[in-house]
């Protein structure tokens, strides 16, 4: 497992190109042995979003350009071989929420809060977050919060989908590390069916998804290690599921 911690505390971990270009790098020189990775802020926030200060010199162009290097690196995230978890406090705003979109779990402690202040500054989401953040909330929430700067707290962040855990102070990090090591441990289809096909399937049409499930299936359930996972349940030799 990797953990990936964003390091600029005294800026609230501000994303600038040198941040970007470091997770792109993580994720293109993953190394094999990682089952899973974790993204988290160092300090008492995970991201206050954009480096605004980036955006004052930039023109039409350039702004194009940096916005779709964003979409590129945050796409490495969605699209990456294994699960990422996003551990997440104090603020999770704009382009930190929408870092925290890509990832594939996201685990909040109270202190946390989501906010998307571009309508403040004059500006729109950049970093994939009005394709990625109405698929977990809706549109009409995420309207909401780009027209009224609404701030939703950690509470709410999970009863409207975002965060799929909420944790006690200072159990975020912890907790996703945990999580971390129950998904490297799954079979490495099974992750490739969830990551890879499950987002294609929930978009398409039900005859074209119930194909795909069913061809994504036959090629997990045909594997040795499928079959050798199933043995030892059948065997008594693995745990049986239990509430926790
Ligand atoms: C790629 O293409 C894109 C991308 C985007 C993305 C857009 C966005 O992300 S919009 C959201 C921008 N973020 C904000 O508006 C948040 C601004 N920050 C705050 O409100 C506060 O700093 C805080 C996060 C609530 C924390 O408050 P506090 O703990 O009191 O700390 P401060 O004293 O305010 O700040 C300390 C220090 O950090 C600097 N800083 C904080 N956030 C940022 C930031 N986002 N950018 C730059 N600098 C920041 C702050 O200035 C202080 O610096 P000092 O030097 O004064 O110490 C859109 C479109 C695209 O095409």
């Amino acid at each position: 497992m990797l953990s990936l911690g964003l390091n600029r505390p005294a800026k609230r971990n501000a994303l600038n190109d040198g941040i970007i270009l470091a997770i792109q790098d993580c994720f293109t020189n993953l190394p094999e042995s990682v089952g899973a990775v974790v993204i988290h802020g160092i300090g008492d926030h995970f991201s206050s979003g954009l480096d605004l200060s980036e955006l004052t010199e930039q023109d039409a162009t350039e702004g194009l350009r940096h916005s779709q290097m964003w979409h590129r690196v945050f796409d490495r995230i969605q699209y990456s071989r294994v699960p990422v978890i996003a551990a997440l406090k104090g603020a999770v705003i704009g382009g930190g929420l929408e870092l925290a979109c890509a990832a594939h779990i996201r685990v909040a402690e109270p202190s946390a809060y989501f906010a998307l202040p571009e309508g403040q500054r004059g500006i729109f989401v950049g970093g994939g977050g009005s394709v990625r953040l109405p698929r977990l909330i809706g549109v009409a929430r995420m309207t909401d919060m780009m027209l009224t700067g609404r701030v939703y707290s950690a509470t709410e962040g999970a009863a409207y989908g975002f965060s799929q855990y909420l944790t006690e102070a200072g159990g975020a990090l912890p907790k996703a590390m945990e999580l971390a090591e129950r998904v490297a441990a799954n079979a490495p289809l099974t992750n490739f069916a969830v990551l890879q096909a499950l987002p294609m399937i929930a978009e398409a049409n039900p005859q074209t998804g119930l194909l795909m499930e069913s061809l994504m299936a036959t090629v997990a359930q045909s594997d040795k290690e499928a079959k050798q996972r199933i043995r030892a349940f059948l065997d008594r030799k693995t745990a049986k599921v239990k509430p926790t």
